[in-house]
């Protein structure tokens, strides 16, 4: 900020002073003036690197934030925010605001500087011209805070644009195979074009908006050094000011008209930030409507598994109006296998979630050794339970790391210890078969494997936690005669010595069950074996089994 004044001197001294110690002048001047401009470039690179490097952190903990809390929220918010906003938020909503809190603040704050600073100076080195000049200020400052309150709107509308169609993309791309088997290609491409077509019709309003702004910030830039020529010409015509403090003044000027423009942007990018940020902060700040790892834990010595449910009732959080459980009763004994029948959407899957305590009862109490599961650390329950579902899901890496998913640290876990439970969940023999073996990368939610393999690879995933309590839910599907086989052996030797709930479609895991439970409108109808459950005339199990059709493999 001083080189325009040092300047000015230099001007002054080249016009005015042709004296003796002219040439020491000229030199000591110009060598403060190097050092300054020496200074300047050494603080604006330490500046830059800063703000970049800052910048990125900031980025990055927010993010790692933002995921924290996203995973630590109830499985119901799940079911009523779509993936793709998450998504969103986590890429480019923090990226914005990253962005507008680093490197736009840092040239903001340079800018706000440079304005400060140079306005100062303009009245340091002529009060006169500067009170004339400022005049101008105002009217861009009410300019701005209404383009500010503007923009602040727009981003929101724009980044929930964004979202949706990021979701869109997500969905559809995450299920190409659906989609192609419908032939919905350019379907698809359409709704996607004209999302995008929306987001950026907002770009466009936010443009014009850009445009009127920056151009009113810039032509009042100008209009700012047109008045200090005007008027100081007018000064210096009756000698109020040499030519060295018009020149200084004019660079002031033209400094404080630049950092104007610079401080508008700033403001234009802090307010896009600021929009952004409004739902990050929201998101960040929710709090989970279930305890996330807080409660009791059972004594592991006298812990049996042993769970029940007491006159329960629930309805899911996202359609209270519909209920699923009206007056809910079940008890699973310790170490025996009850197995639950219904018809399809009865709920089966429901008495899971409850179970896994991923929602809460409405009323009614389910309870483990009998203790309600509402006291017990969640974190806790769920590492007792082991679930095997229907269509088990993998993730994109090795099919080692998707077994020792299982542990409790998958890092400890050793190739043996893998190589140990994929042998007695049958799956070690089709593993081996793999070029890369357990290296296998086995795609998206496990693509590249069939049903099959990948129900045993839960198996064995399973197996590695080594659960007091399991969770089963049926495959609806049959497979193959051999690799029914080789499942329903590998589950055998999973239900082994623990509490087992199994949703049943085949008619042998029936047959086998100490209990078997039906499930018929919101609550058990009917309890007992098999043979019990079927010599009944007009019982609702023997209804359910004429009509229903069970895996009888
Ligand atoms: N997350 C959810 N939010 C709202 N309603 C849900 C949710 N999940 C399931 N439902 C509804 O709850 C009811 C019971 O679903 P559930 O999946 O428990 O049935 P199910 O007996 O396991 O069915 P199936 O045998 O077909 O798998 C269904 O009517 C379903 O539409």
């Amino acid at each position: 900020m001083s080189a325009p004044f040092f300047l000015g001197k230099i001007i002054d001294v080249i016009y005015t002073n042709p004296s003796a110690d002219y040439s020491s002048s000229l030199t000591r001047l110009c060598l403060a003036l190097g050092g300054v401009f020496l200074c300047g470039a050494a603080a604006n690179a330490v500046r830059v690197y800063l703000m970049q490097t800052s910048g990125q952190r900031i980025v990055n903990r927010l993010r790692a934030s933002l995921f924290s809390s996203v995973l630590k929220q109830e499985v119901a918010f799940f079911d009523k925010t779509r993936t793709g906003e998450l998504i969103n938020r986590l890429s480019s909503d923090a990226a914005l605001l990253g962005r507008s809190v680093t490197e736009n603040l840092s040239d903001g704050l340079r800018a706000g500087a440079q304005a400060s600073i140079g306005v100062g100076m303009m009245f340091f080195v002529s009060p006169n011209l500067a009170t004339f000049v400022l005049s101008v200020v105002p009217p861009i400052s009410i300019l701005a805070v209404l383009y500010g309150r503007y923009l602040r709107k727009l981003t929101k509308v724009t980044q929930d644009s964004l979202a949706q169609a990021t979701q869109l993309a997500e969905e559809r791309i995450g299920n190409i195979r659906t989609v192609r088997a419908f032939g919905k290609e350019m379907t698809e491409i359409e709704k996607y074009t004209s999302k995008v077509d929306h987001v950026m019709q907002l770009a466009r309003k936010e443009a014009f908006a850009r445009a009127g702004f920056f151009g009113a910030t810039g032509l009042s830039g100008n209009l700012i050094v047109l008045s200090v020529l005007y008027k100081g010409g007018l000064l210096m015509g009756s000698a109020h000011m040499t030519v060295g403090e018009l020149s200084s003044f004019l660079m002031y000027a033209f400094w404080v008209g630049l950092s104007i423009g610079g401080l508008s942007s700033f403001y234009s990018e802090l307010m896009k930030g600021l929009g952004a940020g409004g739902r990050l902060w929201e998101l960040l700040e929710r709090e989970p409507e279930l305890p996330f790892n807080e409660g009791a834990i059972l004594n592991e010595k006298s812990f049996q598994g042993a769970l029940e449910f007491k006159n329960v009732h629930f309805a899911y959080p996202a359609r209270p109006e519909v209920p699923i459980f009206q007056d809910f009763s079940l008890s699973i004994p310790a170490g025996s296998i009850t197995a639950l029948v219904g018809p399809s959407g009865s709920g089966k899957s429901t008495v899971i979630s409850l179970l896994l305590r991923l929602y809460d009862a409405s009323s009614g109490t389910i309870s483990l050794d009998g203790r309600d599961i509402r006291q017990l650390n969640p974190v806790w329950l769920r590492s007792k339970i082991g679930t095997v579902s229907q269509e088990p899901i993998l993730f994109s890496c090795s099919i080692a790391e998707n077994i020792a998913y299982g542990a409790d640290d998958p890092s400890s876990v050793t190739a043996e210890q893998v190589e140990r439970v994929a042998g007695v969940a049958n799956a070690a023999a089709f593993i081996r078969h793999f070029p890369q073996g357990f290296n296998t990368v086995v795609g998206e939610k496990g693509v590249l494997l069939s049903g099959g393999q990948k129900q045993r690879i839960a198996i064995a995933r399973a197996l590695l936690k080594n659960p007091r309590i399991l969770l089963l839910d049926e495959a609806t599907s049959a497979l193959d005669a051999e690799n029914e086989y080789l499942v329903q052996q590998a589950l055998d030797r999973l239900m082994e010595g623990r509490t087992v709930f199994i949703i049943a479609h085949r008619l042998s895991t029936i047959k086998n069950a100490n209990m078997v439970a039906v499930l018929d409108r919101g609550k058990i109808t009917e309890c007992g074996k098999h043979e019990e459950l079927l010599s009944k005339p007009d019982g609702i199990y023997r209804k359910l089994m004429n009509k229903q059709s069970f895996i009888s493999a």
